[in-house]
Parts: C-alpha cells; sequence; structure tokens
C-alpha cells in the first residue's frame, strides 16, 4: 500500500471534522474524496500533504509514518494541489512550474537539461507552454489550475493529492486532465466535487459525511441511489455508461424543486 490513512482524527474547536478515518491508496489507483461541503474532505487531504498535523492517527507512506520524515523528504514523493496553492507572486509560468523541482534541489541551482524537458513536458501535457513566458497573474482560473498541476507533476511525486483539481476547469479540460491522471500511473488521493467525474476517473470512492467514512468501494458499488440520498439528500437515477459501464447520475430538478422549497407561498409554485 503506498498511502495509507490509519484512524486519522483531526479535532478543531471541540468538535471531530475528520473522525478515525481509514483509507487505502493502492498504487498506481486513482481514490476519489467526495461528500458534501464541510464534510471533511480538505481536512484529511491537509494532514496527508503535511499542511495540518492530526490530532490522533496517521499518515503512512510505504507504511512509514509521515511525521518520521522531514518535509522536505516526504514533498519529493507527495505533490499537492491544494485550494491554498498560491500563485500570487509575479512570476511567469515557467518559473511557476520549476518551483515543483524545489524539494529536489540542493541549493539555488538553475535546472538542469533533464529538469528544462521535464517542465517542458508538464506544460505541453497540461496544455499551458503557450503561457510559458506570461505572468501568472494575468492567467484565467483555469490557466492558473493547470500550471499548477504542471507544478505538480513536475515535482516526479509517487503519490498526488489534488483538492477539487477540475475547480474552474472548462470541460475539455476536466477531461483532459482526469483521463490523463488515468492514464499516469500515479498514485492519486483526489477530492471531487463532480460525482459523475468521480465516477468516470476513479477506481474507487471513499464517502464522507460530517467527518465519518459512510461508504467506500468501486463507483458501481458506492454511487447508489439511496447512498446520494442518505449523505447529499438529493434523489437521482444512474444510468451506466454505454462502453465503460461507470455510473452516471442524472438529477431530476423539476422533481427536486417543490421539496426544496416548502415554505413557498402556493401562489408562487407551478401547478
Ligand atoms: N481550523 C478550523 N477550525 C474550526 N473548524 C474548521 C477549521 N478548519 C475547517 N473547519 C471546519 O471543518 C469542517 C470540514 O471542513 P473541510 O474544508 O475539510 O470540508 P470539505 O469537505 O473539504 O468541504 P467543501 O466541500 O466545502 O470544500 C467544516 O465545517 C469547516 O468549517
Amino acid at each position: 500500500m503506498v498511502l495509507s490513512l490509519r484512524d486519522l482524527s483531526v479535532e478543531a474547536a471541540g468538535r471531530a471534522l475528520v473522525d478515525r478515518l481509514n483509507l487505502d491508496v493502492e498504487a498506481g489507483r486513482i481514490v476519489g474524496l467526495v461528500g458534501p461541503n464541510g464534510s471533511g474532505k480538505s481536512t484529511a487531504l491537509r494532514c496527508v500533504y503535511r499542511a495540518l498535523r492530526p490530532t490522533s492517527g496517521a499518515v503512512l507512506l510505504d507504511g512509514t509514518d509521515l511525521t518520521s520524515l522531514k518535509l522536505r523528504d516526504s514533498a519529493r514523493s507527495i505533490a499537492a494541489l491544494t485550494q491554498e496553492s498560491q500563485t500570487e507572486l509575479d512570476f511567469t509560468v515557467e518559473e511557476v512550474v520549476a518551483l515543483g523541482r524545489a524539494p529536489h534541489a540542493r541549493g539555488n541551482h538553475p535546472l538542469t537539461a533533464r529538469e528544462r524537458a521535464l517542465r517542458r513536458e508538464s506544460m505541453e501535457r497540461l496544455d499551458v507552454a503557450h503561457l510559458a513566458e506570461r505572468s501568472v497573474l494575468t492567467l484565467s482560473g483555469g490557466e492558473r489550475q493547470r500550471v499548477l498541476v504542471a507544478r505538480a507533476l513536475v515535482q516526479e511525486p509517487r503519490v498526488l493529492v489534488l483538492d477539487e483539481p477540475t475547480n474552474h476547469l472548462d470541460v475539455r479540460h476536466q477531461v483532459e486532465l482526469l483521463s490523463f491522471l488515468r492514464g499516469s500511473g500515479l498514485t492519486v488521493l483526489t477530492a471531487l466535487h463532480d460525482l459523475n467525474l468521480a465516477a468516470a476517473a476513479c477506481d474507487r470512492i471513499a464517502v464522507l459525511s460530517s467527518g465519518s467514512l459512510v461508504a467506500t468501494g468501486s463507483p458501481t458499488e458506492v454511487l447508489t441511489p439511496e447512498l446520494v440520498r442518505k449523505v447529499f439528500g438529493v434523489d437521482v437515477t444512474v444510468v451506466h455508461h454505454p462502453r465503460t459501464g461507470a455510473p452516471h447520475l442524472i438529477y431530476d430538478l423539476t422533481a427536486a424543486a417543490p421539496a426544496a422549497l416548502p415554505d413557498a407561498p402556493p401562489e408562487g409554485r407551478h401547478s
């Protein structure tokens, strides 16, 4: 097992934000963390990329407790794209992507020829090579997000931790990013809001609700109408992709409307 969360708990303000979470990510697999707003996804991921120390429990990398490793050593193995990833300095795109090499660098040396080739390849893969000379301050939200993924790839991590990587991305770039991850051989733990993208991209899905793991398994095992209703409070119909068989949730917005507006005055309702 490359990555294991063992009885991971995070408490703050007298409450468990993550409650004894156990989760394994096997080598080369993509595990999606889904759950309602505030269910603890980002908090759990923050423990994995070491922005947060768990109150109890541990994150193991190849069986070793991360807290026993130097930050720099775990950063060589685990790259993260986070909600807090910053691009507020007036750096060019290629400078930001090059920062991914920092955990591997000894001192402040220029990139080697191999590292420059790796940077170019990552920028091309994320479709940002044409922006190489641009200041990151001038990028759109989706362009910036793709630059941050390129930076994470340049790090050559064994494990990629992604918090909502498809944020800001248009549909083409969402599909390209997730299909790239599927073929990359990387071990990936990613929070995703879009259950259909999670179903299409992930080998396994873990569902968090109020800090606790309530289901884990393949997308077909986990994404049932019963589970989605119980955890998200939404009625869905599940269909299956004609070729891959992946589950796909369809939402009936007309059916949801009356239940979501219990206090609407009668004249405001459609007959
Ligand atoms: N430092 C903190 N102190 C108190 N509460 C916190 C702290 N950090 C996070 N929380 C709370 O912990 C809960 C879990 O937050 P978290 O960001 O992990 O959820 P999430 O599942 O990633 O949500 P979202 O889908 O909205 O991004 C939320 O209710 C949040 O308000």
